[in-house]
């Protein structure tokens, strides 16, 4: 009978946790002393933290790294009141939270525990603006007017929950701060330039001019009169009366020099003087002019071996060289994939108006993806799927095809994730359905067709096609 009993309790047991671990909203439950005892998946798409990373944690602890703001630790007041109270909050990765929060009561009336309910408020939103759009449409206003009000552009920053690259924001920081030469390398499309403004943006420079040129993009003639500037009538073809040089509108800011690797023998030569000196000349200028600028420098080449090879300056790599900041790829920081996965499906859905959710087997494909595009590889499949999925939830099924074959192409030693047999099945299935309806226009034609149940074929388009 106890037997029975026990077990009747563990089955109830994982029937709840069951509920709460699939329930669409975040449960958050926290103890008396502030720990975390309880978060159920959903708080991976609002914080980019799996339970596991939450759980144990003392919530101040959350607060001050920044998840959440504003830095509101609820508990104190809580504890005053003994009751419940709606509050709301913006996460790290800019969702518009709801949070409910409820103490739970003991028999003495103490708190036990305090449950956190927390909606997204997304979904709530789009709901409004579509409300908004109907009553606009009924008033015959211009839709024009419509987008401006509802879809603002946010500026969006740097991503990371990577410590490396935490500690590399911070002591870049400070050096950016004081004019030192910075050199960041790593793969292209990891974020070198988006870290350069960041850079740049943290430091004490960040109200003065940020200057970036791509060095790889124009012609030497052209990189040179664009960097140092020219005097009036320096060569044929100058505007008249000269052009002030990038060093120079640099100023007292920051000058970002991307794809350094690319730049001549020529051009190598006047930024090292620049560097060794701070001073250069403009292009038929014969007064000396002299630069206070942070240079952040980036490529994707091995600067090392380039100057083995004789193609890069040994002095100029060791004047660059004076903090070097290496970006891993982002195969190598797995942490970071769902945080920016989510990040930029907000970004996209945002831009395209629409509402999705990733399926958790996506990401966790993601995870032991190549990614040899890295991050700006990330943000343009997303995009796409964004784009082109049917569903609200885009998984394996929306993969597009050049994916999947580049997945199974690149994955030369065996070691990053295929498609599993139940996926590649799944797809199939997609493919097939969405032309079938297509052609047959209702479920019991289509029924008919592939010799199913009309439940059955109707279940398969609610499934692929969301209708
Ligand atoms: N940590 C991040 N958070 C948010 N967005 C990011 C992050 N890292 C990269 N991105 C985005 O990925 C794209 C590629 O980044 P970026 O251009 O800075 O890479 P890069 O290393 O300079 O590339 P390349 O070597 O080809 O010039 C950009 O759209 C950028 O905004």
């Amino acid at each position: 009978m106890e037997k029975d009993n026990l077990l009747e309790n563990r089955e109830h047991e994982c029937i709840y946790k069951k509920i709460l671990d699939n329930s669409y909203d975040e449960i958050f439950v926290v103890d008396g002393e502030d720990k975390v005892i309880y978060v159920n998946d959903a708080c991976e798409k609002h914080y980019g933290l799996k339970p596991e990373d939450m759980i144990g944690k003392n919530v101040k602890e959350l607060v001050e790294l920044g998840y959440w703001y504003p830095k509101l630790d609820v508990q104190p007041y809580v504890y005053k009141t003994k009751k419940s109270f709606t509050v709301e909050q913006t996460t790290i990765l800019n969702k518009k939270l709801v949070t409910t929060v409820v103490p739970v009561l003991d028999d003495d009336g103490n708190i036990e525990m305090v449950v956190q309910n927390v909606r997204d408020k997304t979904g709530l939103e789009d709901f409004r603006n579509e409300l908004e759009k109907i009553r606009s449409l009924l008033e015959e206003k211009s839709e024009s007017e419509n987008n401006e009000a509802f879809f603002d552009e946010c500026d969006f920053g740097l991503i990371t929950y990577n410590n490396k690259i935490k500690e590399i924001m911070k002591i870049t920081s400070r050096a950016a701060s004081v004019g030192s030469t910075i050199l960041i390398l790593g793969e292209s499309g990891t974020g070198k330039g988006l870290i350069a403004k960041t850079i740049h943006n943290s430091s004490e420079r960040k109200d003065k001019p940020f200057i970036a040129i791509n060095c790889a993009a124009i012609p030497e003639n052209l990189l040179e009169s664009e960097l140092f500037g020219y005097e009036t009538g320096a060569f044929t073809g100058a505007e008249k009366n000269g052009r002030v040089g990038l060093i120079e509108l640099a100023k007292d800011g920051t000058l970002f020099l991307d794809e350094i690797g690319e730049i001549t023998p020529r051009i190598q030569a006047k930024l090292l003087h620049v560097l060794q000196n701070r001073e250069y000349y403009s292009i038929g200028g014969r007064e000396v002019k002299t630069t206070n600028a942070t240079i952040i420098a980036a490529t994707n080449r091995n600067l090392e071996e380039m100057v083995e090879a004789g193609e890069f300056r040994q002095d100029l790599y060791y004047r660059l060289n004076i903090m070097e900041v290496r970006i891993p790829p982002l195969r190598n920081r797995t942490e970071e994939i769902a945080p920016l996965s989510y990040f930029f499906l907000d970004k996209f859905d945002k831009k395209y108006d629409t509402h999705h959710e990733l399926s958790k087997d996506l990401i966790e494909l993601f995870k032991g993806y190549s990614w040899l595009g890295n991050v700006r590889e990330l943000e343009n499949l997303i995009e796409r799927m964004v784009i082109t999925a049917e569903n609200d939830t885009i998984g394996l099924n929306n993969l597009p095809e050049v994916f999947v074959e580049r997945m199974n192409r690149e994955n030369i030693d065996g070691k990053m994730n295929y498609l599993s047999l139940d996926a590649l099945k799944d797809r199939y299935e997609a493919k097939l359905i969405k032309e079938y309806y297509e052609e047959c226009g209702t479920t019991r034609k289509l029924a008919e067709k592939l010799n199913i149940s009309q439940t059955r074929a109707a279940r398969l388009v609610k499934k692929y096609l969301n209708s």
